[in-house]
């Protein structure tokens, strides 16, 4: 196999590959673009007009997307994989990676779409250089732009797969999309309906790609991923990198649950509490009424609405950031 093939290596090594660009028998030309960031390029006569980015490990300690992406580079690299898209590969956060933690400072997730200049650190610069990766890697013109960037999540979930679907003032969300998830696995989405600061957002918001986070079951470290099926999304990913995905039929989002924002609980301080067992699932039902958190000036998140979900609550993100989702669900009629 390719030297560059073995991208998670180098970058667990912290090391740079001695020779940056290496092409595959097929005359795929894998290059290098910096730690954690390799870029695959099919034969001109191959390539179908489909640019994919795939990213992992913006969360260092979410490691079955990790291997996912470690597995499809090793399959181009050997040419077992044929792509037929140009496709970029980056791990998020290679020093969070290296030490098994979501992150080292702060969070890479809360440090897009402009936030990083307001911040300092290694995550700060790491966010700054994923957009400009990002950037230069969808500024080809006339190209199909997709975007999934793989997570695992901290608790259990009572929807094991799902996908969040950034929102942009006056872009509708895409059937067709949504299909070619439920036809990857994925059980429910949800569909945002405001700006936001995670890396799918920026990619969706600046770059006009169709982006997606998509969450794939709960984090374990390396080597411990048994329980997390990435079977179907794999299967669907290498489809789509060799441009032999299937047709998708129109009825083809039966199955999947939508979901929508209906607040976002905002830490604003240490005071804050939420009233939730430790153990919490993602997805878990409250009722209406329930006293879902407490913060200071006797703010206070009382459940109103109908059908009401939360989704990663956690208490101890620093202040001023998200703590949970509160979700309902919604229907297709919005969709173009
Ligand atoms: O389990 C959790 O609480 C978080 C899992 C995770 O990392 N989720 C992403 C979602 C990003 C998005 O909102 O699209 C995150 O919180 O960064
Ligand atoms: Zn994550």
């Amino acid at each position: 196999m390719l030297a560059l093939g073995k991208l998670l290596e180098l970058t667990l090594a912290g090391r740079e590959p001695a020779e940056k660009t290496q092409l595959t028998v097929e005359g795929v030309r894998m290059r290098w673009l910096s730690e954690g960031a390799l870029e695959v390029r099919p034969p001109e006569a191959r390539d179908n007009g489909l640019d994919l980015l795939l990213s992992a490990g913006i969360h260092g300690n979410e490691t079955a997307p990790i291997e996912l992406l470690d597995r499809l580079l090793h399959d181009i690299a050997r040419g077992d994989l044929k792509p037929r898209a140009r496709i970029l590969f980056l791990f998020g956060n290679p020093e969070a990676i290296r030490k098994g933690e979501r992150f080292i400072e702060q969070d890479v997730n809360r440090l897009f779409n402009g936030r990083h200049e307001q911040s300092s650190g290694c995550e700060a610069l790491r966010a700054c250089e994923l957009e400009r990766l990002a950037a230069s890697f969808f500024s080809l013109p006339d190209r199909e732009r997709l975007h999934y960037d793989l997570h695992t999540a901290i608790r259990g979930s009572k929807i094991e797969q799902f996908a969040l679907y950034p929102w942009k003032e006056g872009r509708q969300h895409s059937r067709k999309e949504l299909a070619r998830l439920r036809a990857a696995g994925m059980e429910a989405v949800l569909l945002q309906n405001k700006p936001s600061i995670v890396f799918s957002s920026f990619t969706y918001d600046k770059l006009g790609a169709e982006s997606f986070t998509l969450e794939l079951g709960k984090a374990r470290p390396f080597g411990h991923n048994d329980g997390v099926n990435v079977d179907r999304l794999e299967t669907r990913l290498k489809q789509i990198i060799e441009g032999k995905e299937p047709e998708l039929a129109d009825d083809s989002l039966d199955g999947l649950q939508l979901f929508s924002v209906a607040r976002e609980i905002i830490k604003h301080s240490d005071s804050f509490r939420l009233n939730l067992p430790a153990d919490v699932e993602n997805f878990s039902e409250l009722e209406v009424g329930y006293l879902l958190a407490e913060d200071i000036a006797q703010t206070r998140w009382i459940i109103e609405e109908e059908g009401a979900r939360i989704i990663f609550p956690n208490p101890k993100v620093k202040n001023g950031l998200r703590a949970g989702i509160l979700i309902v669900p919604t229907t297709d009629e919005n969709l173009a």
